[in-house]
Order: structure tokens, then C-alpha cells, then sequence
């Protein structure tokens, strides 16, 4: 199958597969093309798509190319008019033929729409396209769906000042997160975020994976939400060591090593990294060097957290746990979200578009020109924009209605096991838990459940309070929410319930915010514990036997590992991700090395 019969099929996905398009991608099996060559022709096409729908529709292709759907028309015009290499197809392939005899004609049109558009060559249309200049959207709804590029300055290598006098000289700032989401195209702007120090936002359109910062790792793109949570542990010297239970890629991770080095000039703390999975371990070690934070951070790659001894010697200057486990990750906002393709429409009754690439057509591209088949439900549309991020929660038909719930009840388990695991950590004072699900079961279900636990009442762990929070995160406005009848009433301790939704976190997406949808609670214990807690304690006392998830997604924080980013190789990971299946928990790892305790935390028993 060609690259385009390929790309078309994936876009018109008939199995109706969840994820986004990257993450469909990625996980197809049988691809003859290479991914990242599908997803280079869908998102250049897609920038060229109100231009190129426009000429498509003009010369007719449609209506005189029965083998074409406009699906098809569309990427290959756009090889044919815009790539260097042009067709990428065998000359006398029959897509390749189909879209060549009409060159001439697409090409004057083509010409017409760009001197239409007032550009006198093709270098100033392609730079205006690029930067997003064309792009019309003004609807409320184009505003919404637009997200900010969320840049967090590294600390450990760079400072706020640095990179304004340096990577965003010339940009103007503005006040309002609004202003960034409403900016056309790459205008150089920047808002320094109110709540997360260190942090900016950027246009969408701005391009900066090019840049020396990003590339040697000064500033790395992490959405705003995903910096809550080590913000959030208010760490201080006397917190100690800080335990990354659920590390890769390691935006959290690295985030907390650059807290820990501001206070730690010394180098004693260290921030402790568990990543089960070998592959992202790889990932997370990468993250980690290029952050300059390998001094810092202690790997543990391929461990289970949850195999971890809460009362082993090496975690005895732990004073802080960041939580961050897999989620259903419906609260992610793809970046390619706001990608949309404009398809051509046929003038005429007659153009029946046969199924782009499926295996139907693929026969018919052999033997027979029959076009009799019903358009699908897409190519019979006059216009279609196709939104290429699905996040899954939305996305669920009705009739799976079923598998959602039993998929959190899976994954709620999981995390409330490996939450409770946190709290049995013997000098533990501080834990984050946090996830990029907007489902309450994942959520304030698992931090009501938690707090019901006996060992978070032996321990004494309480959610932190409003008024507690570090002050970036105290002032910001959506907090916990309640869902009536999804926990039993023995669960949830009436007088405490408004507090601790107040105590947690809540970021939607959509929003004027700019953020992806994110849940983020704070527990703290004080004083002394009565309860230390037992190495392999097992969780007959919790209020649910724990299991292992039967699927999960890797959530945060994003996708195809190109550099340093939340966008980078994570949808190749959440792919991967998806098929995780946790059949049996892992064998605990080889005894852990001990480490020299230079600084014993001796007021925390
Ligand atoms: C949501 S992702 C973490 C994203 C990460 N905190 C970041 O900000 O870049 C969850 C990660 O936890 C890992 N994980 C899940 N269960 C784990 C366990 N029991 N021990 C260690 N890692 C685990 C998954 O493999 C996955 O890489």
C-alpha cells in the first residue's frame, strides 16, 4: 500500500481506534511507510489545506478522478505542488498518474491563490503558511481549541533572565494568557505565568525545537499543568531526598531536581527516579542528562516503585514522593489538536469517493474502476475538518460505555495501591499524586479511598489545605470536584469532604487557561508517627485489594522522543503504552545498593 492509500486510511480510521493520530500511528503494526513520514505529509498538508481545497476544487480533480477521495487529493496535490521530492510514488503508480495529468492546471491555480493571498513567490507563502498567518479560525471555539507553547526555563542550566535577554530577545510580553491563545500565527510574544515561576507561554505557532535552548536543554516544553505537582511539594532543604515514583519521560522529575539544586548548591539531596518500563527508562535517562540533572537525579530504571522497601536505609533521607502513575490520560491536549484539514468537495452529484486506502480500494487500484460504492460518512461531507487529536474519554462510543468503567476501575485500583505504597515510606512527610485524568474515579476517588486507608490514618496523612499550598497554586481558582454515587458513603468523612476538595487541584482543558486536563493533591502528615511502616505490609486493610490494571496509558506528556519535550516521542510511548497490560506485578528488583546516608534527617521519626 503507498504512503497515501496509508495516511488516508489512518485518517479516515474506519476501526474507529482510539487516540490521537500520532498515537494511531504508531500503533498500527503493518505500516510499509514510516510513521514519521505519514504524520510529516498529514501535518504539512493540513497547513496547506484551505489553500490547496480551494485549487483542488477549482481544476476539478474530483470530479475527473474517480479514483481519487478528497482525502487523497489532498496529500497528493500537496507532494505535487509542495514537496521537494514531489509524488512519493512509482511514475506509473496510479495515484501518481491520477494527480499528475492535472499539474498544469494546479499549478496556475495554485499561482493565482498565491498572488490572491498577495505574496510575490512561493519562499513568502510558505514562511505567512508556516507561521499560521492564513489561518482564519477566529471562531470562540478556534480560540478554545488553541493551546499554548508552555516553555519551563531549566534552572539547573539556565535562569528566567537568561533566556529573556537570549532565545525571546525581540519577543514584546504581555499580561494574559488570553493574549497568547488569541495571537495569529508566530507573533513574537510571551506571558510569564502567573502561578508556576520560571514558566512561559508562547504562541502555539512559535517554532523553537530549532533553538539552541531547547536543543541543549536551557528550556524544555512542559504544559502548565504537568509542572503543578513538584511545585505543589513546596519542597525545603530539611524535606531531604525526593522519590520519583512513576518517573518517564521525566518532565516531573527534572522539574524537582531543579527545585532541589536551587536549595542544595551543595549537591547532597537527590532526587530518586523509578521508571518500570525499559524502554522509557531510556527515554527518562536521556531527559535527564540533557537537563544537566544526572548529578541530582538517581535513575532506577526498569524498578517497580511498588517493589520498593519503604523501610530500606536508601530511602531514609526520603522526605517528599512525587505520584504520578499511569492514567487514562483523557486529560491530554495533543498538539497536533489544533491541526485541522480543510478536504475538497466535488462540484458534482456524480464523484463517488471510494474508500481512501482501505483494503476495498486497494483491490479496486488493481483491477476494476468500479465507483459505485457510497462515499463514507467523511468524504460525503461538502467540507470536513478533520481535528486530528481524539482524546480518548470523549471519544468512547456509547456502546463501550461499559469498558470505560470497568477501565477505571482498573486503573483507580492501581493507583490507589501505589499511592498507599508512598505513604508507608518511613520519613516521608510530603506526597504529590497526580494524573492527566479528567475522570473523577482517578481522581478525588483515589484521594478520598486513599485517606480512608488504615495506613494513612496510622500514619496520619491529610490532604493539604487550600491555604497551605505554595502560593502560585493556593491562588489558583478550579479545585477538587464531587461526583455523587461513585463512592460508598463509608469512604468519604462528611465533615472533612469540602476541605479536602478544596485541597485539590484541577486543571481543564479548553479553557482560557491554556492547560491540559490535569488533577493534582497534595498529602502532608505532622507530627509524630505512631506506625512505622512494615516492609512488605500487604493491603488487606486498604479499602480495595489491589490489582493490577489491565490497561493503562501512559498519559502526561507527550509522544515521539525528538529532544526534550512534552511533545517529543510520547505518542509512540502512549501507543506502546496502550497495549501495556500488567498480567502479574514485577519481580522486585536486586536488592538495592545502599546508599551512604550523608545526611541524616534525624527530626523526622
Ligand atoms: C504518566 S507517566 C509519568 C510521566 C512523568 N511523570 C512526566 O512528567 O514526564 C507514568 C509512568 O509511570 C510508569 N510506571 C507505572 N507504574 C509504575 C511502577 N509501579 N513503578 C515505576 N514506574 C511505573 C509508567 O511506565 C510511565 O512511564
Amino acid at each position: 500500500m503507498s504512503l497515501y492509500y496509508e495516511t488516508a486510511t489512518i485518517l479516515e480510521n474506519p476501526d474507529k481506534i482510539g487516540g490521537s493520530f500520532k498515537a494511531r500511528i504508531f500503533k498500527k503494526k503493518d505500516l510499509k511507510s514510516k510513521p514519521g513520514q505519514i504524520y510529516a505529509l498529514v501535518a504539512e498538508a493540513s497547513k496547506w489545506s484551505r489553500v490547496l481545497k480551494d485549487v483542488i476544487e477549482k481544476c476539478g480533480v474530483l470530479e475527473e478522478e474517480r479514483k481519487l477521495t478528497p482525502i487523497l487529493a489532498l496529500l497528493l496535490t500537496h507532494d505535487l505542488l509542495l514537496s521537494k521530492s514531489g509524488v512519493a510514488a512509482h511514475k506509473d503508480h496510479v495515484l501518481r498518474l491520477a494527480i499528475t495529468r492535472h499539474k498544469a492546471r494546479l499549478s496556475a491555480e495554485f499561482t493565482k491563490a498565491r498572488i490572491r493571498h498577495g505574496f510575490p513567490t512561493l519562499e513568502a507563502f510558505r514562511e505567512a503558511i508556516n507561521a499560521g498567518d492564513l489561518d482564519s479560525d477566529d471562531s470562540e471555539e478556534g480560540e478554545k481549541s488553541r493551546h499554548p507553547r508552555w516553555v519551563r526555563v531549566n534552572t539547573i542550566k539556565s535562569s528566567l533572565k537568561e533566556q529573556l535577554q537570549s532565545t525571546f530577545k525581540g519577543y514584546e510580553k504581555v499580561e494574559s494568557i488570553g493574549e497568547i491563545l488569541t495571537a495569529r500565527g508566530s507573533r513574537k510574544i510571551y506571558c510569564e505565568d502567573p502561578n508556576i515561576p520560571n514558566l512561559l507561554a508562547l504562541p502555539s505557532r512559535i517554532d523553537l525545537g530549532k533553538t539552541p535552548s531547547y536543543t541543549k536543554g536551557d528550556i524544555i516544553f512542559q504544559d502548565k499543568a504537568s509542572c503543578f505537582p513538584a511545585y505543589l511539594l513546596g519542597l525545603l532543604e530539611q524535606d531531604g531526598d525526593v522519590i520519583d515514583g512513576c518517573a518517564a519521560p521525566g518532565n516531573k522529575t527534572t522539574h524537582a531536581a531543579a527545585i532541589v539544586s536551587t536549595q542544595d548548591p551543595g549537591g547532597e539531596r537527590k532526587v530518586i527516579a523509578f521508571e518500570r518500563d525499559k524502554g522509557r527508562t531510556e527515554i527518562l535517562k536521556k531527559m535527564v542528562k540533557l537537563a544537566g540533572a544526572d548529578q541530582i537525579v538517581t535513575v532506577k530504571g526498569a524498578s517497580d516503585f511498588i517493589a520498593a522497601k519503604p523501610n530500606s536505609p536508601d530511602y531514609e533521607n526520603v522526605g517528599a514522593i512525587l505520584l504520578d502513575p499511569s492514567c487514562s490520560g483523557t486529560g491530554i491536549v495533543g498538539r497536533d489538536d489544533a491541526i485541522k484539514l480543510h478536504l475538497p468537495s466535488s462540484s458534482t452529484e456524480s464523484t463517488k469517493a471510494q474508500g481512501a486506502g482501505s483494503r476495498k480500494n486497494k483491490k479496486r487500484k488493481r483491477g476494476a474502476d468500479k465507483a459505485d460504492d457510497k462515499p463514507t460518512a467523511a468524504e460525503s461531507k461538502e467540507e470536513m475538518t478533520l481535528n486530528l487529536d481524539e482524546t480518548t474519554a470523549e471519544e468512547v462510543p456509547l456502546d463501550a460505555a461499559d469498558k470505560l468503567t470497568e477501565r477505571l476501575t482498573a486503573l483507580s485500583t492501581f493507583q490507589l495501591h501505589i499511592l498507599t505504597h508512598a505513604m508507608r515510606f518511613q520519613n516521608a512527610r510530603k506526597i504529590t499524586y497526580s494524573t492527566c485524568s479528567i475522570h473523577f474515579e482517578e481522581n478525588e476517588g483515589v484521594v478520598f479511598q486513599a485517606l480512608a486507608t488504615s495506613v494513612a490514618k496510622e500514619r496520619g496523612w491529610r490532604v493539604l489545605r487550600r491555604e497551605e499550598q505554595v502560593e502560585g497554586l493556593r491562588k489558583w481558582g478550579r479545585r477538587g470536584q464531587w461526583e455523587d454515587g461513585k463512592l460508598s458513603g463509608s469512604v468519604v468523612d462528611e465533615k472533612s469532604k469540602g476541605g479536602v476538595l478544596e485541597g485539590c487541584i484541577r486543571c481543564d482543558k479548553g479553557t482560557e487557561e491554556g492547560t491540559m486536563g490535569f488533577f493534582v493533591a497534595a498529602f502532608v502528615r505532622d507530627g509524630e508517627s505512631k506506625v512505622v511502616a512494615r516492609e512488605g505490609d500487604e493491603m488487606e486493610e486498604d479499602v480495595r485489594k489491589p490489582a493490577a490494571p489491565t490497561e493503562e496509558q501512559d498519559g502526561d506528556e507527550e509522544e515521539d522522543w525528538d529532544g526534550f519535550s512534552d511533545d517529543g516521542k510520547v505518542a509512540e510511548l502512549k501507543a506502546k503504552a496502550d497495549e501495556v497490560i500488567e498480567k502479574k506485578p514485577q519481580a522486585a528488583p536486586e536488592p538495592e545498593k545502599k546508599r551512604k546516608n550523608k545526611k541524616r534527617r534525624t527530626g523526622k521519626q
